[in-house]
């Protein structure tokens, strides 16, 4: 199956400023594709050169087969976008917003099922004024879904919304997806596209700066694997010289009953057998995993990441 969208070496300028500079990518039907990037990285126009909203300078853009600088028209009937910060005018009520943007529609999606998916079927008499944050977020999504399409763009989705709001939006647009539709998510923020990506594309001034699905990109290339442990009344150097013997093991470090220790991906249970076979028993064990931010950072050339503790349970 093809894929649904063909990014191929997309640049776009803006008179001297340029603001995608040579993006590539894919998204294939089914999936939630993230593009995360710092302010101004050339996520909103990457996006809106998709939708056939503004022209490429150069580089190819296919979406479902179809080039929307040649075809606007028909690429819009099929996509769903999110824009940025949306308002409606204040008085326009849930209800009639629905029934304006189905309008625009040939095969609309059923407006009260659509009300009923995003929570908002109480607020359908409500004026955009009255909504929440967290509601007038819900109902953009509702607009963007009301035409029935077949990819949805969603662009900064969860800024300004409280965490509770921010993880009922994550669950939203995992049942989107979950129907069918294939989404593309804009965001600058690292937990959301860890959190809900199944590929993702990290931009950093207008390219393409890392590519992949959130564990590929978090486990790197090196495959290096560090755990801490606490190890009662094991102070002395001998453990520590042991372990070091050990195939798996690159490094130990230790401070009192304190042990850091990295080495390949089965460094963790070949320590911790090596230890049973000593009558030792790890007091507390953590992992040191690299996050999405620790990538970020890497791959934006900002400074060396710092693993982040995890408790194993
Ligand atoms: N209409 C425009 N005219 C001139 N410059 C623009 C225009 N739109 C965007 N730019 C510039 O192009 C660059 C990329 O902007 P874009 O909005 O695509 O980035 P972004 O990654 O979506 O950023 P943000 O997360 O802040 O929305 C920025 O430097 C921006 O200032």
């Amino acid at each position: 199956m093809s894929p649904v969208i063909e990014i191929d070496h997309l640049r776009k300028t803006y008179g001297e400023k340029v603001a995608v500079a040579d993006v590539s990518l894919t998204v294939e039907r089914g999936e939630i594709f993230g593009i995360l990037g710092p302010n101004g990285a050339g996520k909103t126009t990457t996006v809106e050169v998709l939708a056939g909203l503004r022209q490429a300078d150069g580089g190819s853009v296919r979406l479902l087969g179809v080039d929307p600088q040649a075809e606007p028209a028909a690429v819009r009937e099929r996509v769903g976008i999110q824009l940025q910060e949306a308002k409606l005018p204040a008085k326009l009520r849930v209800g009639e917003a629905l029934a304006l943007y189905a309008s625009f529609y040939p095969h609309p999606a059923d407006a009260d099922e659509l009300l009923d998916l995003l929570g908002l079927t109480e607020k359908k008499d409500t004026a955009f004024a009255d909504l929440s944050g967290g509601q007038q977020q819900r109902l953009s999504i509702a607009l963007a879904l009301i035409g029935n399409p077949e990819v949805a763009i969603l662009d900064e989705l969860t800024t300004g919304l409280d965490p509770q709001a921010r993880r009922d939006t994550w669950a939203l647009v995992e049942r989107v997806r979950d129907s069918g539709v294939t989404v593309v998510l804009v965001t600058h923020f690292m937990d959301e596209a860890e959190r809900l990506s199944d590929r993702l594309a990290i931009i950093v001034d207008g390219r393409v700066a890392a590519l992949g699905t959130p564990a590929e990109l978090v486990r790197g290339s090196e495959h290096e694997r560090a755990f801490r442990m606490r190890l009662p009344g094991e102070t002395s150097d001998a453990v520590a010289d042991a372990l070091l013997a050990l195939d798996d093991v690159h490094s130990v470090r230790h401070d009192g009953e304190e042990y850091e220790v990295t080495g390949g991906e089965r460094v963790l249970p070949a320590v911790v057998l090596d230890l049973a076979r000593r009558d030792i028993v790890p007091d507390e064990v953590r992992t040191l995993s690299r996050t999405l931010e620790d990538v970020f950072v890497e791959v934006s050339g900002a400074s060396v990441p710092t693993p982040t503790e995890e408790v194993l349970r």
